[in-house]
């Protein structure tokens, strides 16, 4: 029998509900309940397990009641993956809090916090922090048997004989967070983590991805060079389902009060010094914004500030694309970097399109959050030839902007394959996202008009 019948009502005398966490008993108790009757067992476990001991959770669209002896539940067809929307948003929510921290440390102090990959990219204690704060989460929630991860970075440089100083700024920066974990409604660890769990964390986000099975990606901080810089970036978590996106959940830190303070041109931080702080009420610097498929919406909601509880869907409102469909007014978003895409090309196209407005240039994933609320039209990345786009870049942003009313392609308008592994396959030329069909049609003929002669 199905635990969620529709429209069905439940009396559920107080007595019959244990928690470890008595404090997370609230009015939303009722549709945690329900909600976690279903939880393992929508990720492959056959038993149902009766708990309240995790998060304190509700839905957008379950409805609650409560008097002094018993709750009277009445709920729909729970909607699918929202308990894993809820749990990566509460685990974003905490990796932005890190990596705020992180950031206002690494701006004020420089030396030695950056290190370079392999491949020269820069990355921080935050990326591994991140990683590990929240594949412990996804791990503890869901069960180490039921997560597959892909994500970002791995443990090779932290292991190594001279970065003990790393790795124990990780370690301390993971457990400084974890502890944390009661304020965003989730039980942390009895005690700190050690080491070797840290480093566990990291390494267990080892999925290779492909076409079958559930996997959560994770870019843990995506433009490591804005966040070293004291700008944008983005930490990025979806889940992916027999390749394709399912959920994504976007936390962008530093997303500003004015979108006109995106650009990097502005200086994020200059402009922020200037400013006097926000109060705790200001919701409008920094968000996490999330997005179901299927679900035809798409979610911003403000970043815990201060002491405050997180109570889900901690006044999350619904966004949507910007209706601007007139190039002449659209406003594109593109990477800061030069090398990472060819801004002589897309200023051609933005010409012959009739995109009047200078290029709004945003390090990571934030352009994508810059769509789905309404504050650009148009986002577009041509990497150099043979670079390789990773599913973690434009995953979760992908399923945000569509449910929020946008059209994502590659430039020959076919949808982005997250089946492939750790790269878009296939990939036609680059990336596109609109606010609507009609720039991106505009587009995409113009991208083909003027491939031949561009020298990309
Ligand atoms: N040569 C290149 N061309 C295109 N993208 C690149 C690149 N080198 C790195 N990137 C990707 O671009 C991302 C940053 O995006 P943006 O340029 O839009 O800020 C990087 O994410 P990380 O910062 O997480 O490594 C990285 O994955
Ligand atoms: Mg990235």
């Amino acid at each position: 029998m199905p635990l969620f019948c529709a429209n069905f009502a439940i009396r559920v005398p107080h007595a019959l509900i244990h928690s470890r966490r008595s404090n997370f008993i609230s009015n939303h108790v009722a549709s945690s309940f329900l909600l976690f009757l279903d939880s393992k067992k929508s990720i492959g476990s056959s038993k149902p397990i009766v708990s309240l001991s995790k998060f304190n959770q509700t839905h957008h669209c379950s409805s609650t009641m409560e008097d002094q002896n018993q709750l009277v539940l009445t709920s729909s067809e729970p909607e699918k993956y929202s308990k894993e929307l809820e749990v990566a948003v509460r685990a974003v929510q905490m990796a932005c809090l890190l990596c705020q921290r992180v950031q206002d440390s690494l701006v004020s102090q420089t030396n030695g916090q950056v290190q370079s990959k392999d491949d020269n990219s820069p990355v921080t204690i935050a990326d591994w922090s991140v990683q590990a704060t929240v594949s412990w989460i996804l791990t503890e929630y869901f069960g180490s048997e039921n997560v597959s991860i892909i994500a970002e970075e791995d443990v090779r440089s932290l292991s190594k004989a001279d970065s003990s100083g790393l790795l124990e700024a990780v370690v301390k920066t993971v457990n400084k967070c974890l502890s944390k974990a009661p304020q965003f409604g989730h039980e942390g660890p009895i005690k700190d983590l050690g080491t070797s769990e840290v480093l566990e964390a990291i390494s267990r986000c080892n999925s290779t991805g492909g076409p079958t099975g559930r996997f959560w990606v994770l870019d843990p901080v995506d433009g490591t060079l804005g966040f070293v810089r004291g700008d944008q970036y983005a930490i990025a978590l979806a889940l992916i389902e027999d390749g394709e996106v399912v959920l994504g959940v976007l936390g962008c830190p530093n997303y500003p009060m004015k979108k006109e303070w995106l650009s990097y041109q502005n200086g994020y931080r200059r402009i922020m010094s200037k400013l006097t702080p926000p109060t705790s009420e200001s919701w409008e610097k920094g968000c996490v914004i999330y997005a179901r498929r299927g679900s035809g919406k798409a979610w911003i909601q403000p970043l815990l500030s201060g002491d405050k509880k997180f109570l889900w869907p901690n006044s999350a409102r619904q966004i949507q694309v910007s209706s601007i469909d007139n190039p002449a007014f659209a406003t594109f978003c593109e990477p800061v970097e030069k090398a990472n895409s060819s801004h002589s090309f897309t200023a051609g196209l933005a010409h012959s399109v009739g995109l009047r407005n200078q290029p709004l240039r945003v390090y990571s994933m934030v352009k994508y959050a810059a769509i789905a609320r309404g504050h650009a039209e148009v986002f577009m990345k041509f990497a150099r030839a043979g670079y390789k786009e990773k599913i973690w870049d434009h995953a979760a942003g992908v399923v945000i902007i569509q449910e929020a009313g946008g059209v994502v392609t590659d430039a020959g308008g076919q949808p982005l394959d997250f089946s492939g592994g750790t790269y878009l396959e296939g990939l036609d030329r680059g990336v596109i996202a609109c606010s609507g069909a009609k720039l991106h049609e505009k587009i995409i003929r113009a991208v083909d008009a003027s491939w031949n002669s561009s020298s990309l």
